[in-house]
């Protein structure tokens, strides 16, 4: 469970974080809307350790983590460029976290191949990254955070690179392996659509302040997300295909 208390941030005299507080239980999927520069990606940091805050607190199963330097917080930030070793294979990538771990030959052989299989891989394993396609990378990406099995993930809009056709391919991967995988999670996007798909609670953060909502219902009918005017644009072009037909 991730619970966030009053974080706020300012950068010079520039609040870019205001009094933000959420809980997030374990196992679920918090997806975060914003527009761009409300203050998505400072959040983030903060909670993987790699910015400082000028107040709050940030707890992961009950214990105050602020202090824990990022190495040791077992929270992992995937940003939209994945980060992979150039010279490494698709196995050697996702197998890092566990050579580090000094595991055996045997069980990283295993767990790697498993994963590899959930993330459709298996086919990938012997190509360096260069040879893979965006979304193959992020997948790579994927499969070396959920290796190491962190209690938090944290995604800063992941397929803003992908076309989107892959982009919803990559949803629903997403969706299929992070409930096998019981991984709570932080999903960051500007994207509507993709907030409501891969999210299992729902917030949006808007100039540094964070609305949670209780249920998904309460996150469409707010009108900055953007869903009822979508909607009232739909209805909108059935009507006037009527006219037409
Ligand atoms: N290190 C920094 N020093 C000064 N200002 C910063 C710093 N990092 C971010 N900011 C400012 O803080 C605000 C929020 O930045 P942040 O990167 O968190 O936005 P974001 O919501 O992730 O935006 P985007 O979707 O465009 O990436 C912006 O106005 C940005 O210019």
């Amino acid at each position: 469970m991730l619970a966030v208390d009053a974080l706020s941030k300012k950068f010079g005299q520039t609040p870019v974080l205001n009094n933000v507080t959420f809980t997030l239980p374990a196992g679920q999927v918090l997806a975060v809307l914003g527009r761009s520069g409300c203050g998505k990606t400072t959040l983030l940091k903060i909670l993987a350790g790699l910015e400082t805050t000028d107040a709050g607190d940030v707890r992961i199963d009950k214990q105050s983590v602020l202090t824990v330097p990022p190495e040791r917080r077992q929270v992992v930030y995937l940003s939209q460029e994945p980060l992979l070793f150039p010279h490494l294979t698709v196995f050697e990538n996702v197998a890092f976290g566990l050579r580090i771990r000094k595991l055996d030959n045997a069980t990283i052989e295993r767990q790697v191949n498993e994963l590899l299989a959930d993330l459709e891989l298996s086919d990938q394993a012997k190509k360096q990254p260069n040879q893979l396609s965006g979304g193959q990378r992020q997948r790579v990406s994927f499969g070396r955070a959920l290796i190491i099995k962190p209690r938090l993930l944290l995604l800063d809009e992941p397929f803003g690179n992908l076309d989107a056709q892959t982009r919803a391919v990559m949803q629903a991967l997403f969706v299929r392996v992070v409930s096998q995988y019981a991984m709570t999670a932080l999903f960051v996007t500007h994207d509507t659509r993709e907030a409501l798909t891969v999210g299992t609670c729902f917030g949006y953060l808007d100039q540094g302040v964070l609305t949670a909502y209780e249920s998904v219902r309460d996150f469409v009918a707010d009108p900055r997300t953007g869903v009822r005017s979508e909607l009232a644009f739909w209805e909108s072009v059935q009507l006037t295909s009527r006219t037409i037909d």
